[in-house]
C-alpha cells in the first residue's frame, strides 16, 4: 500500500479517484462560466486628492464589498516576482516543503485545509500561512529559504502592503465622511498582517470540487493578489455567483466581517469561493488586515441613527468567534448581528 498523501498536490499527482471528503453534492461544485463582474477600478494614488475616486471606492465597498486597485506603488515586475517566488516553493520537492509543515494548535506553516470539522468539505488547495506584522512575532522557522530570494521578497511586500492597507483603510473612513483614522484606532496598533500562500493543482472534478468553500474573510480587510492567468476567485451577489476578472497589475482588495461590523454594515464583506479547473493548476497569494483581537471591535457612533440603527454588537477577538461558526456551518457574521 502506497502512503497516504498528505497534501493535495501530491493527491492530485497520483490521478486516483478523488476522496470523498472533497466532493460537494451535484450543482455545489464549481460554475467555471459564471458572468464576470464589474468590480471598479480605483487609483489608490488618487485616493487622497479626487472626491471622484473616493466616491468610487465607497460604492464599490458598499455593493460588491471589493475593489481592484491600481497605481498602488508596486511595479507588475515586482508582482510577478511575488507570483514566482510561490510557484517555485510549492513546485519544490515534498520533503523539501515538510521542513516548514504546520504544527499542532497553530496556525501558520505549510499544509493541507484545516479540518475544523467532521463533516467539512475539504478545500482542493495547499497553503503556506505566515504571520508577517508585527515584525516580532514572526515565526522564521516557517519562511521558506528556498527559493533564495523568499524571505527578502516577502518581507518588500509586507512592507508594501502594510502601508497599502492603511492608505485604504483611512480612504474608507473619508468617504463615510469619519475621522480618518478610526478603522486604524479601532484596530490597534498591535493588528496583524498575514501572507497565505494559496497554490491550486489542476483538478479531474471542476463540478464537484472547489479550491476554497464559499466564506466571507473573518478579517478587516483582504490583499489578494491573484494569478496573472489563470481565473477561479468568484463572489456571490444576490445569490448569484460572477467571476472575478484578472487585471495582472492589480490588488483585489475585499473587506472582512470586522470592517462590515464597524461600518454598521455600510460595507458589505462578501461571500467568495474559488473554482478548480482541469486543465491548469493556479497560485493565488492572501494578505490579511486583522485587528489586534483585545480591541473591541463595534459599529462607529457616527453611523448610528434612527435611520440606520445599529446592526452589530461589539464583539471581542473575533477571530475565535469566526472558527466556533465555521465550525457550525454558519456565517460567522451571524454572531454579531442584532435583531432590528
Ligand atoms: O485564491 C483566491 O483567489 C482567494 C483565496 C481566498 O479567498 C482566501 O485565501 O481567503
Ligand atoms: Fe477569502
Amino acid at each position: 500500500m502506497g502512503s497516504v498523501p498528505r497534501t493535495v498536490q501530491e493527491l492530485a499527482a497520483k490521478e486516483e479517484e478523488i476522496p470523498q471528503n472533497y466532493l460537494h453534492k451535484e450543482g455545489d461544485g464549481g460554475a467555471p462560466n459564471a458572468p464576470p463582474m464589474d468590480v471598479p477600478v480605483v487609483d489608490i494614488a488618487l485616493l487622497s486628492s479626487s472626491s471622484e475616486e473616493l466616491q468610487k471606492l465607497c460604492s464599490a465597498l458598499n455593493t460588491w464589498g471589493c475593489f481592484q486597485a491600481i497605481n498602488h506603488g508596486m511595479s507588475p515586475e515586482f508582482l510577478n516576482r511575488i507570483r514566482e517566488i510561490t510557484k517555485q516553493f510549492f513546485h519544490l520537492p515534498f520533503e523539501e516543503k515538510q521542513k516548514y509543515w504546520r504544527e499542532d494548535n497553530d496556525i501558520e506553516g505549510y499544509g493541507n485545509d484545516m479540518v475544523l470539522s467532521e463533516q467539512q468539505k475539504l478545500d482542493w488547495t495547499d497553503r503556506l500561512y505566515l504571520l508577517i506584522y508585527p515584525e516580532d512575532q514572526r515565526k522564521l522557522r516557517f519562511w521558506p529559504e528556498n527559493p533564495r530570494s523568499f524571505r527578502s521578497t516577502l518581507h518588500e511586500y509586507s512592507l508594501k502592503l502594510k502601508s497599502i492597507s492603511v492608505v485604504v483603510l483611512k480612504a474608507m473612513a473619508r468617504s463615510l465622511n469619519l475621522a480618518e483614522n478610526c478603522f486604524v484606532d479601532q484596530y490597534g496598533e498591535r493588528s496583524k498582517l498575514y501572507a497565505r500562500f494559496n497554490f491550486y493543482p489542476k483538478c479531474p472534478r471542476p463540478d464537484l470540487v472547489l479550491g476554497t468553500k464559499p466564506h466571507a474573510d473573518g478579517v478587516g480587510i483582504t490583499l489578494l493578489l491573484q494569478d496573472e492567468s489563470v481565473e477561479g476567485l468568484q463572489f456571490l451577489k444576490d445569490d448569484k455567483w460572477y467571476r472575478a476578472p484578472i487585471i495582472p497589475e492589480a490588488v483585489l482588495i475585499n473587506v472582512g466581517d470586522q470592517a462590515e461590523i464597524s461600518s454598521n454594515g455600510m460595507f458589505k464583506s462578501p461571500v467568495h469561493r474559488v473554482v478548480t479547473n482541469a486543465e491548469r493548476e493556479r497560485i493565488s497569494l492572501a494578505v490579511f488586515y486583522v485587528p489586534d483581537a483585545e480591541k473591541d471591535i463595534e459599529p462607529f457612533e457616527e453611523l448610528i441613527d434612527d435611520s440606520r440603527p445599529r446592526l452589530y454588537r461589539k464583539v471581542k477577538n473575533y477571530v475565535d468567534i469566526y472558527f466556533q461558526y465555521y465550525q457550525k456551518g454558519r456565517r460567522p457574521i451571524e454572531a454579531a448581528r442584532l435583531e432590528v
